[in-house]
This record gives structure tokens, C-alpha cells and sequence, in this order.
């Protein structure tokens, strides 16, 4: 039935007695408003994910026959497992219990050229702390919260501390994190982290948005909405924002915005009806008792204030060049990837000199001075640097 037939059969229910009309989604936001008048679907109840508390009950209710007939072993921290499991919903908790079984179950049947079961081990099976591990491991993700692959993806080189002003945005991500979670009177906290292409921004919004460690953590990113039609991206962008506000402590990373709003300088040109979302979903304020810290980032932010987004930021974050010898020589000291004579003659022909280059470009000319054979390594290392990052005498 369609939204206009539940409207259609719950019109005059006050004229019937003793019937409870009780509907369920997950998608509270497409519901026609129509439908949720007073006299229709009136009252509403958010059901959100269990809290620690409420995963250790759900696993004891799933576990409780296991446990009734001795099938559970004695290393099974049901304690552990609730902790372990953020952002799992009551249905994935279940799963995860059915899974932790099928592993358990796995053990006593032998491979020859048959399958056979070995009644007798069967008889002594039990489902152990390994089984869950395997089974959280490898067979169970939630659905909503956390990807912690996603996140690790953007940092797949590590965050290199090549200069103090890198610690200084690690350590204003840190604060931010802390006035999200400390703070009464700010319950959307909104950082714009802004620097030249392949500056290491997204890297960085990663880092500390998994630091924050909180329940929920979620990328929008351009590469995610690649083709699709201007409803279909506001729609995906409501879509993060409306998950995020269901948890208590959220943090969602919008990253490269001006490829989000299709800008392109020729023209110029963007995408309005993605700006005008955008514009409401950084200002809009979570429910009550949820909280969120927005990453945003941009290498355009000279355009991103004339389209007005910028007053929608709280703090504002500038990531450098690389653009001292010196700070090329603390890359390769921690990249550790020049022998000791390699590196002291780099020493000799980068000291005092200046040039302009992003993290992610640096390593890329890194990664292809590694390729050329041992006796002109440093030589290609430099006249690349001379020719793409303008190595000069300072
Ligand atoms: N100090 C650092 N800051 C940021 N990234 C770093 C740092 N050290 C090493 N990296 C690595 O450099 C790369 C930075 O790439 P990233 O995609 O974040 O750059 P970007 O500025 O977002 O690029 P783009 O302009 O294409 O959006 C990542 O692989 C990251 O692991």
C-alpha cells in the first residue's frame, strides 16, 4: 500500500474502537507528512541502536539457550563483546550469534572425500571467544555507524609530522573533538580545512575525524555521487546527515565540496540546488541530545566564500605546502627511504633552499625516484622537485 492508501484507510479511525494502528520505517524522512497528522500516525517513536547496556542484553537473550543447555564456553565475555560491537543493531547482534554458531560448527566435520560429522565432537562442541572473533571478523559489519576501512583508505600513507603547523592542526582537530563532546551550548561543531590540491586535507579531516572515535563516522565524498543527477546527490548528502543525527556523537567528513557542487572555473559554473542543501544541512542543528562535528574541505576557498559557505564554518584550517629543504629532508627522514649517503647529499643540495609542493605529490615524486636505479636516485629525486615544485635558492 502507497502513502495515499494508509491515509485513505486510517481517515476516521476515531470512529473505530479497540484498534491500534502501528507502522514501521526506516526511512522516517520520505514519509508524507500527510500521513503523519494528529488522527493518523500521530504519536512517533524513535527506536535508535542499543547502547553498550542494551547490546549485553540482547546478546544474553540470544546466548540464553546456548547457555541453558552448556553449549557456551567459559571464555565468552558477554561483557566484551557489547563493547566490541558499536552500532550494531539488535538484528546484527542476533546474526552475530548465528554466525559465531555456523564457526563453531564448522569444526567437527571432516573433509575426506566425503563430509562427514563427527557425532562425537558434535556432542562436545562448544561456542567459544574464537568463534565470535572469527565471526566479528569476518562475517559481521553494521550496517550504520563506522567504517573503519573507508577512513583508513584516505590515510593509506600515514600522516607524516614534517612540520609543527601539522601538529597544530592535529592539535585544533583535538579541541574541536573535545567542544563536541564537552560542550553544552554547541551541539553542531563545524570545521573547513582549505589548501592548495594534494595539500594532505582529506588525510588529515580523516585523522581526526578517527580520532574523535566516535559511534558514527561517515564520508561524503565526491567520488561516492560519481554521475549522479543533482536530486539524486542532495538526496545522498540528506541521507548521511539525517543517519548522523541518530546517533549521539557524529562526525561526518564532506569532502572536496567545490567537486561536490560540480564547480567548474570555465564559466564559472555549480550546481545551486547542491549549494542551497549544503548551505541548510551545515547550519541546521542536530536533535536534542545529539551531536555532531562537521569536517568539510576545499581546495577553493576564495570560492567557497563568494558562494556564502564559508560563514557556515566555526573554524577555519590552513594546510601549507611543503615549501622549505628542510621540510622535504624531514619527509624522507621519516619516510626512511634514502640510504645514509643518499640522504646527506640531498641534505647538502636542498638545505637553504625554498619550493612549493602538497604532501601527496611529494611522496608520488618520492615513489618515483625509488624506481631509478641506485647511482641517479638522488639526481632524479631533485630535477623532478626542480621542475614540478620550483626548487629555488632562498
Ligand atoms: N602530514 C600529512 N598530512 C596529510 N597527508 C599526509 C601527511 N603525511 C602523509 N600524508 C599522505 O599524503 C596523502 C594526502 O592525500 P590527500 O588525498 O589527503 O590530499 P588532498 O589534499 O585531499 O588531495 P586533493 O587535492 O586531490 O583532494 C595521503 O596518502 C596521506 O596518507
Amino acid at each position: 500500500m502507497n502513502d495515499q492508501g494508509i491515509i485513505g484507510s486510517t481517515n476516521g479511525v476515531d470512529q473505530l474502537n479497540n484498534i491500534l494502528v502501528i507502522g514501521m520505517t526506516n526511512r522516517r524522512d520520505m514519509i508524507d507528512e500527510a500521513l503523519l497528522r494528529p488522527g493518523r500516525l500521530e504519536v512517533q517513536l524513535e527506536i535508535s541502536l542499543p547502547d553498550e547496556n542494551g547490546r549485553l542484553h540482547i546478546l544474553q537473550i540470544h546466548t540464553s539457550k546456548m547457555r541453558e543447555y552448556g553449549k557456551l564456553d567459559t571464555d565468552v565475555d558477554l561483557k566484551e563483546l557489547a563493547a566490541l560491537t558499536k552500532n550494531f543493531s539488535g538484528a546484527e547482534l542476533e546474526g552475530l550469534v548465528r554466525a559465531a554458531q555456523s564457526s563453531a560448527m564448522n569444526r567437527p566435520i571432516k573433509a575426506s572425500n566425503k563430509v562427514q560429522l563427527d557425532s562425537d565432537a558434535v556432542e562436545k562442541l562448544k561456542i567459544s571467544r574464537a568463534d565470535f572473533m572469527q565471526a566479528l571478523a569476518n562475517d559481521l559489519k553494521p550496517a550504520f555507524g563506522v567504517s573503519a576501512e573507508d577512513f583508513e583508505l584516505y590515510i593509506r600513507n600515514g600522516i607524516l609530522l614534517w612540520s609543527q603547523t601539522i601538529q597544530d592542526v592535529l592539535e585544533e582537530g583535538h579541541l574541536r573533538i573535545n567542544q563536541t563532546i564537552k560542550s553544552e551550548m554547541t551541539p553542531l561543531v563545524t570545521i573547513l580545512i582549505e589548501g592548495k590540491p594534494n595539500s594532505g586535507k582529506t588525510a588529515l579531516a580523516a585523522k581526526i575525524a578517527m580520532e574523535s572515535g566516535f559511534p558514527f563516522l561517515k564520508f561524503c565524498s565526491p567520488q561516492s555521487m560519481i554521475s549522479y543527477s543533482e536530486t539524486a546527490k542532495s538526496e545522498a548528502i540528506k541521507k548521511v546527515f539525517s543517519d548522523a543525527y541518530r546517533s549521539e556523537l557524529s562526525c561526518v567528513v564532506v569532502d572536496e565540496i567545490e567537486s561536490l557542487l560540480d564547480y567548474a572555473p570555465i564559466g564559472p559554473r555549480f550546481s545551486n540546488f547542491v549549494l542551497q542543501t549544503l548551505k541548510l544541512l551545515f547550519k541546521k542543528l542536530p536533535p536534542r541530545g545529539r551531536k555532531l562535528l562537521l569536517i568539510a574541505t576545499t581546495s577553493e576557498k576564495e570560492v567557497i566564500k563568494e558562494m556564502g559557505l564559508m560563514q557556515s564554518f566555526s573554524k577555519v584550517i590552513h594546510v601549507p605546502n611543503v615549501s622549505r629543504g628542510s621540510e622535504v629532508l624531514q619527509v624522507l627522514e621519516q619516510l626512511d627511504c634514502f640510504s645514509k649517503k643518499e640522504y646527506d647529499q640531498l641534505s647538502k643540495q636542498l638545505d637553504n633552499k625554498g619550493l612549493s609542493i602538497g604532501i601527496k605529490s611529494l611522496l608520488d615524486v618520492v615513489e618515483l625516484s625509488k624506481q631509478a636505479t641506485d647511482v641517479y636516485r638522488t639526481a632524479k629525486f631533485v630535477s623532478v622537485l626542480e621542475e614540478i615544485a620550483g626548487l629555488h635558492d632562498c
